[in-house]
């Protein structure tokens, strides 16, 4: 499944971005004028007629901080959208981690300052710098989506992984949303965090519905009158050489006499459960208790989700 959205009919202006970094430090400028003003950021600017990109990523480098760069590698396209405007900007997002030179503040560009990574004004630079942040301090290449209402709202967002993705491999789960009456079993994943169930692995050449029938007839006595398939997720974790692949259930198990015991796990009124506390959002849990089919798509970074996208079925 691929998140990424499509355009058509948009045109398109071609943009630089270069982080320059060096050990455990990124050097941002605070920009004084056109785009981006008043903002933290890396260094950039227009593409210009007969130039590559590289180039034009080389040159504003060199206008925009005074450094001679040695050598750049490429690490994402990013495509900002303007609510109501028919032309994306495509951002070129440049890793530069050899240069020379000295730094030299401009007009455009002052002050300029190495920050510690984990320092970088995050608050002060464009909102949608923390989304992708962490594939610059990983160096794992991505593309990037994201809509614009203004400069400060943020309306979408969209991050997918793009090489690695193909290099890793798929692991299958089934889970379940068990429910009765008002309630629903969650387990407690982190302190103050609630998710659902642990995911239960499918066995290789098993079917997604045997699966199912496997973990709930086998442990809890259910029939397979009792549960339906509701929704596949995909969930890509930045840094692990695997996806998962997980089918959610819903379980209704009001008429068993036993209801079932899940290590780790209790049962939660789900009017107590709040929209902070619960992973990965509440949007997810809400489809799943209305039985509202969808596919979903989570791009995880450590235990921040950078992306979430759903779609109906
Ligand atoms: C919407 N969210 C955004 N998030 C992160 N970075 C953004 C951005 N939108 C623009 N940028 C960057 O801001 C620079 C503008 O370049 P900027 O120099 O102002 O363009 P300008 O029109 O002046 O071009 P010239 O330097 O004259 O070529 C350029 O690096 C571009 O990638």
């Amino acid at each position: 499944m691929l998140p990424y959205p499509v355009f058509e009919g948009y045109s398109r202006k071609l943009m630089t971005l270069t982080m320059i970094l060096k050990n455990n430090e990124i050097l941002l400028g605070m920009k004084n004028r056109g785009i981006g003003k008043g903002k933290w950021n890396g260094f950039g600017g227009k593409v210009e007629p007969n130039e590559t990109i590289d180039d034009a990523a080389i040159r504003e480098v060199k206008e925009e901080c005074g450094l001679d760069v040695i050598s750049i590698e490429k690490i994402g396209i990013i495509e900002f959208e303007y609510s109501g405007s028919k032309e994306l900007l495509e951002g070129h997002i440049y890793l530069c981690k050899l240069f020379s030179g000295e730094i030299i503040e401009s007009d455009e560009m002052a002050p300029i300052k190495w920050y510690k990574i984990e320092d970088t004004p995050c608050d002060k630079m464009w909102i949608d710098h923390k989304f992708w942040f962490p594939m610059i301090q990983k160096q794992i290449p991505f593309k990037a989506h994201f809509k614009y209402l203004n400069d400060d709202t943020m309306l979408d967002s969209t991050i997918v992984i793009i090489s690695n993705s193909m290099k890793k491999s798929r692991k299958t789960f089934v889970n379940f949303v068990i429910k009765k009456e008002n309630q629903i079993l969650l387990c407690n994943k982190i302190e103050g965090s609630k998710c659902l169930l642990k995911h239960k692995p499918v066995r290789n050449g098993e079917s997604i519905e045997n699966s199912a029938i496997r973990y709930l007839e086998w442990n809890y006595g259910m029939t397979a009158e009792q549960f339906q398939k509701i929704a596949v997720v995909d969930i890509e974790f930045i840094d692990d050489s695997c996806t998962q692949e997980i089918y959610f259930f819903v379980v209704d198990v009001t008429k068993l006499i036993n209801t079932p015991l899940i290590e780790d796990s209790k049962w939660v009124n789900i009017s107590d459960i709040t929209v902070e506390n619960l992973w990965p959002d509440y949007t997810f849990l809400s489809k799943l208790l209305m039985m509202e089919p969808f596919k979903a798509y989570f791009l995880i970074n450590e235990d921040n989700i950078l992306c979430s996208k759903y779609y109906n079925n």
